[in-house]
């Protein structure tokens, strides 16, 4: 499969004001993207996210390491390098606010070069896709924030770059409009194999569009594997009990410890445990737990698993690609 970004070992630190020590916000991180492929950058606030990004698309210079996009060093050849990579970053900044919906998707079908018939065609074919038919003679400065990133992501297909980087394109979006962008881009992903790195929190996007998601947390790369591994992997190890009765709080406490990623509910009519293993055989050591006091297990169910389960059990439970092999083994 062809590297068409590569990333070696990169870091950034920030100078605090007043303090001596620095904020490590990337630490060695590295990894790929292949040609054709929908990467999620994912992690929780403050994890590095944006900074790797901003050092992907040339607006900050990393402190060690290398970025390689199309095979072109970003240090040396900056201009060059990126030429194969359009960006859609927080305020929509690609985006001519005093020009229409129509002419701006015009303007940049025109900066590329296309004949007068192949922009209009561009523009309605753009038009057509992201559902912007009805707005395109409104000027983009009186647009929805949904309309707006929604034409911001147009303009960026618009450059047919090699790569596009969406950094939380559904952000505060209202749910059906975000909704509506996850379906276009759920599209144009599936027909035209483009591809996207998309950073974002919102987990149903990533479960949807992303072949694969690399999580950093405090700088480094702790996970970066398939979306749909990961799902098998929690899933296999992810379970719901219904007890015969409620534990002692002795119990409740060693199954809290125990297993920390575990919840316990009792009512009056049931109660049930939700745990999630690091090994699958762990569900043994479980079993001898409820035993010490003879409490019986009216029934096992495994628990169907989504992205943003799988996202917070990676990030709490420290996992790092090292557990996720060897689990898998
Ligand atoms: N310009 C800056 N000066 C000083 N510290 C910074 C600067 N930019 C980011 N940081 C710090 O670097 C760390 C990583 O920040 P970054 O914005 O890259 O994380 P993020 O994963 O994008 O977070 P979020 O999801 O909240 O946007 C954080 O501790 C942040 O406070």
């Amino acid at each position: 499969m062809e590297k068409i970004i590569e990333v070696r070992g990169i870091s950034k630190a920030y100078g605090k004001r007043k303090m001596k020590e620095k904020i490590h916000a990337v630490r060695d991180v590295s990894f790929h993207v292949n040609r054709g492929e929908v990467v999620g950058l994912l992690g929780p606030n403050g994890a590095g996210k944006t900074s790797t990004i901003k050092m992907l698309c040339g607006l900050l210079e990393s402190d060690a390491g290398s970025i390689h996009i199309n095979g072109l060093d970003i240090c040396k050849k900056r201009l060059k390098a990126l030429e194969h990579i359009s960006a859609v970053l927080e305020g929509n900044r690609n985006l001519y606010w005093r020009l229409t919906v129509r002419e701006n998707l015009e303007y940049f079908a025109g900066n590329r070069g296309y004949s007068r018939k192949q922009v209009a065609y561009q523009a309605d074919k753009l038009l057509e896709q992201f559902n912007l038919k009805d707005k395109e003679n409104e000027l983009v400065n009186g647009l929805s924030r949904g309309m707006q990133q929604k034409l911001a992501i147009a303009v960026a297909l618009l450059a047919n770059t090699d790569v596009i980087l969406l950094d939380e394109p559904t952000l505060g979006l209202d749910v059906e409009v975000s909704y509506e962008l996850r379906n276009i881009l759920n599209r144009i992903v599936k027909e035209e194999q483009r591809t996207i790195i998309i950073s974002s929190h919102d987990m149903p996007v990533v479960q949807e569009l992303c072949d694969r998601v690399i999580i950093i947390n405090k700088g480094e790369v702790v996970i970066d594997d398939r979306v749909e591994n990961l799902l098998k992997l929690f899933e296999t190890r992810a379970y719901s009990m219904k007890l015969g009765e409620g534990l002692s709080v002795d119990q409740e406490n060693k199954l809290l410890s125990k297993f920390p990623l575990s919840t316990y509910t009792t009512s009056s009519h049931e109660t049930i445990v939700e745990v999630n293993l690091e090994h699958s055989q762990d569900i043994y050591e479980l079993f001898d737990l409820l035993k010490e006091e003879g409490t019986m297990v009216e029934s096992i169910d495994r628990i169907t698993i989504d992205f943003e389960q799988v996202f917070v059990q990676i990030v709490k439970g420290g996992m790092t690609n090292e557990m996720a092999a060897s689990i898998q083994c």
